[in-house]
């Protein structure tokens, strides 16, 4: 990997690995992108119908969306800098009997590999983990073909969103680990939309992520203070 394509948190990475074995357990500390995965998944094959398409999902993790996009019909990339994270997609593959082309690889050196590639882009819980999201996005940007869909879901950055994804989910619920996300970190819609413009996206949409923690289901809909997802066009 060339020096100015490094952008990665090998701290971040760490915290994903040591809870990598678990990923595909519905009741582990992956519980909460489980539960999402069905939103998140309708929301994409929306907008852009993923039957044939080729897909690339960056930051895969252990793979919950990129299996569920490649069952749409979608043929599916997945990439991510954490060895084991991958080994357990990898290996969960010979269990689903899904079929998707995992590869250990930087976003930004993928962009140079093949620019303009991709239908579909995803990039899901995963901007608020890197050093400089600004980077990734533009990546992104590049690897979707011209009029290919981008998406991005991350976590914005205002008090609710401290009280619910950090203290709530991490503190209260115990819905994820202690430490799971920094503040600092997080991203306004604002900001993420501007990063995109800078790499040449369009926005389309923004839809809002929201948890009830009394009754325990998450739903999308026009709240966009704490979760969300943009999608934009190439
Ligand atoms: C919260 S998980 C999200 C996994 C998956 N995108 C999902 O939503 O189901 C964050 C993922 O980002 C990965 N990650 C963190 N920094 C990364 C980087 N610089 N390049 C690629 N993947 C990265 C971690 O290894 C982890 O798998």
């Amino acid at each position: 990997m060339e020096s100015d394509s490094i952008n990665v948190d090998p701290l971040e990475l760490d915290k994903f690995s040591q809870l990598a074995h678990r990923w595909w357990d519905p009741n582990s500390e992956f519980k909460p992108l489980h539960e999402i995965n069905p939103l998140r998944l309708n929301y994409i094959d929306r907008l852009t119908h993923l039957a044939g398409k080729t897909v690339l999902d960056v930051g895969c993790g252990g793979g919950i969306l990129s299996e569920s996009m490649a069952e749409r019909g979608a043929a599916v990339t997945g990439i991510d800098l954490g060895d084991k994270a991958l080994k357990v997609a990898k290996l969960h593959l010979l269990e689903s009997g899904k079929q998707v082309n995992y590869r250990k690889v930087a976003v930004e050196e993928l962009a140079r590999e093949q620019p303009h590639h991709y239908d579909v882009v995803t990039c899901m819980e995963m901007l608020e983990h890197v050093p400089s999201p600004a980077s990734t996005v533009k990546a992104c940007a590049q690897l979707a073909k011209p009029g290919g869909w981008v998406f991005f879901s991350t976590i914005n950055r205002n008090p609710k969103s401290y009280l619910f994804a950090v203290i709530g989910a991490e503190y209260v619920l115990n819905l994820l680990p202690r430490g799971t996300h920094d503040y600092a970190k997080f991203i306004k819609p604002s900001e993420l939309a501007r990063m995109a413009r800078d790499a040449g996206l369009d926005v389309e949409e923004i839809i809002g992520m929201t948890y009830n923690p009394i009754t325990k289901v998450y739903a999308l809909g026009s709240d966009s203070n704490v979760n969300y997802i943009m999608a934009f066009r190439a």
